[in-house]
C-alpha cells in the first residue's frame, strides 16, 4: 500500500460493517463536524506512552492485561460500574505481577467502547423483522422500529459519556484510590470466601510480601507511587466516521494520533487487507491490535502486518488470537511461526472469549468458564512450544456480579443466566470469574517461569 494517507483516505476503500441507514445524511455531517472540533479525549504523548509498555511486552519483560465491557452502553453507565470494573483490572493486575514477576500494562475496553459489528443485519421476533442493535453510539436495543434507526445525536452522548469515564477514571487511577495494600486486601476477601478459598495460598503470599515491604518501611506514604496506576483505553475501531473526526496532528511530531483512546484495534470482521479499516489504522501511530480468528493463515497476517508496522516497531501492533478452545492448538502455531521466522515484532495475545460463545436452551449467549481458561491454557502451551512470549489476555469482563458466562468456582448454570444478565451484547466474565482466571493464568505464568528458570 503506497497511496498517500490521510485521515479520510479510508473513504476510497470498501468499509464493512458501518451503518450507511442514516436517515437525514445532513445531521450526520453536522454531528461529525461538531466531534471534529471536540476536545481529544487522550493526548498523544499517552499513546506513545503505552506503546513503549507495550514495547517491553513485545521484549518478554511485561504482560498486557486488556478488558472490559463487550458493548458499552448509556443505561449501565454510573460509578459504580466504573469503579468496579476498574478495581477489578487492579486486582488481576496484582495477582499475574506476583505470580509472573513482570509489570501488567493495563488496559481498559471502556470509556468508548459502543460500536458492535453483528453477525446478522436484522434481527426477526415473533414475524417482525428489525434492523439488529449495533451499539448504543448507533441505535437502541429495545425491539421497536424507533430504538433500531440509527441516531446520530449518539455519537455526541457516547463522546460525553467517555470523556465522563476517563476523567473518572484518571481521578481513581491518581487519586490514592488504587493503594496496592488496599487493592490486595479487596483480593484477600475473595480469597477467604467460599469460592476463592483454592487461592488462598497465593494470595497469602502476596500478603506477606506486601507486609515485608511495610515493615522495611516501604508504604504509600513513604513511596507516593503505591498509591497511583497507570490506565490505559482502547476500544475497536469500527466506525471510521467518529475515529477521524477524533484524529488530530500531534504538532510536536507531525505525526497523526486517534485520539478518541490510546490503544484501537481492528476486529475479526473488518481486517481486510484492501478494506478501509486497514487503511484508516495503517496511518494513525496509536498503538493498534488486529483480532486473528480461526479462519487467519500465515498468507493473510503477514501482509497485515507490513501493513500496519512497515518498520517493525515493537510496541506498535498486537496480535489478538479468538480461535475458541477446541481450535487454538490447531490454528495458532502456524501463525506464531510465520511470525517469528519473518522477524516481527508483535505482541501476542488471547481473547479467549469470541471463539467459545454458544447458544443456551434458554435463548442466552453464553461462555463456558472452563472453555475460557482452556483457551488461554491452550494459548500459554502452544506459545511455550515456539518460544514466544504468551504476551497478554484480552477479555469481556465486568465487575458487576452477573450471570452471563457459565460455570466458575461459583457455578453460575444455565438456569442462572436470566437473573443478572445485563450485557448489550457478549456475555462477560463476571467479578468472581475475573479474578479467579486471573489466578489460575497465573498459576500457569508461575508454572512456565518455574520451568524456565529450572532449565537456565
Ligand atoms: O462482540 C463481538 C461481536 O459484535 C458479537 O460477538 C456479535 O454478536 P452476534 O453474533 O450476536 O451478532
Ligand atoms: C467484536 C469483537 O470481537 P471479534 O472482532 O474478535 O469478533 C469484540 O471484541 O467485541
Ligand atoms: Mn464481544
Amino acid at each position: 500500500m503506497t497511496n498517500r494517507w490521510t485521515p479520510e483516505s479510508w473513504k476510497t476503500r470498501p468499509g464493512l460493517h458501518m451503518p450507511a441507514d442514516y436517515p437525514d445524511a445532513r445531521a450526520l455531517q453536522a454531528v461529525e463536524d461538531e466531534l471534529r472540533a471536540l476536545p481529544p479525549l487522550v493526548f498523544a504523548g499517552e499513546a506513545r506512552r503505552l506503546k513503549d509498555r507495550l514495547a517491553a511486552v513485545e521484549a518478554g519483560d511485561a504482560f498486557l492485561l486488556q478488558g472490559g465491557d463487550c458493548a458499552e452502553s448509556f443505561k449501565e453507565f454510573s460509578t459504580d460500574n466504573i469503579r468496579d470494573t476498574f478495581r477489578l483490572m487492579l486486582q488481576m493486575a496484582v495477582v499475574l505481577t506476583f505470580a509472573g514477576r513482570k509489570p501488567v500494562v493495563k488496559v481498559g475496553r471502556i470509556a468508548g467502547q459502543f460500536a458492535k459489528p453483528r453477525s446478522a443485519p436484522i434481527e426477526t421476533i415473533d414475524g417482525v423483522t428489525l434492523p439488529s442493535y449495533r451499539g448504543d453510539n448507533i441505535n437502541g436495543s429495545a425491539f421497536t422500529p424507533e430504538e433500531r434507526t440509527p441516531d446520530p445525536q449518539r455519537l455526541l452522548r457516547a463522546y460525553n459519556q467517555s470523556a465522563s469515564t476517563l476523567n473518572l477514571l484518571r481521578a481513581f487511577a491518581g487519586g490514592g484510590y488504587a493503594d496496592l495494600y488496599n487493592i490486595h486486601r479487596w483480593t484477600q476477601g475473595f480469597a477467604d470466601q467460599g469460592v476463592g478459598t483454592q487461592y488462598r495460598e497465593l494470595a497469602d503470599k502476596i500478603a506477606e510480601a506486601l507486609a515485608f515491604m511495610e515493615a522495611v518501611g516501604v508504604t504509600p506514604e513513604t513511596h507516593p507511587d503505591l498509591s497511583r496506576v497507570e490506565v490505559f483505553t482502547s476500544h475497536e475501531a469500527l466506525l471510521l466516521n467518529v475515529e477521524s473526526a477524533l484524529t488530530r496532528l500531534d504538532g510536536a511530531t507531525g505525526e497523526w494520533f486517534d485520539t478518541s483512546a490510546h490503544m484501537l484495534w481492528i476486529g475479526e470482521r473488518t481486517r481486510q487487507l484492501d478494506g478501509a479499516h486497514v487503511e484508516f489504522m495503517r496511518g494513525i501511530k496509536n498503538p493498534i491490535g488486529v483480532k486473528c480468528g480461526p479462519s487467519m493463515e500465515p498468507d493473510d497476517l503477514l501482509p497485515l502486518i507490513d501493513a500496519l508496522n512497515p518498520d517493525n516497531t515493537p510496541g506498535r501492533l498486537t496480535l489478538i488470537g479468538r480461535f475458541g478452545h477446541d481450535k487454538v492448538h490447531d490454528r495458532l502455531p502456524r501463525l506464531m511461526k510465520a511470525v517469528k521466522a519473518h522477524g516481527k515484532r508483535v505482541i501476542w495475545s488471547i481473547d479467549p472469549m469470541h471463539g467459545n460463545t454458544l447458544m443456551a436452551q434458554s435463548g442466552y449467549k453464553t461462555r463456558p468458564f472452563d472453555r475460557i481458561i482452556g483457551e488461554v491454557k491452550g494459548f500459554v502451551d502452544v506459545a511455550e512450544a515456539e518460544g514466544v512470549h504468551p504476551g497478554g489476555v484480552h477479555l469481556e469482563m465486568t465487575g458487576q456480579n452477573v450471570t452471563e458466562c457459565i460455570g466458575g468456582a461459583q457455578a453460575v448454570t444455565e438456569d442462572d443466566l436470566s437473573s443478572r444478565y445485563h450485557t448489550h451484547c457478549d456475555p462477560r466474565l463476571n467479578a468472581d470469574q475475573a479474578l479467579e482466571l486471573a489466578f489460575l493464568i497465573a498459576e500457569r505464568l508461575k508454572t512456565g517461569r518455574l520451568a524456565r528458570s529450572a532449565a537456565a
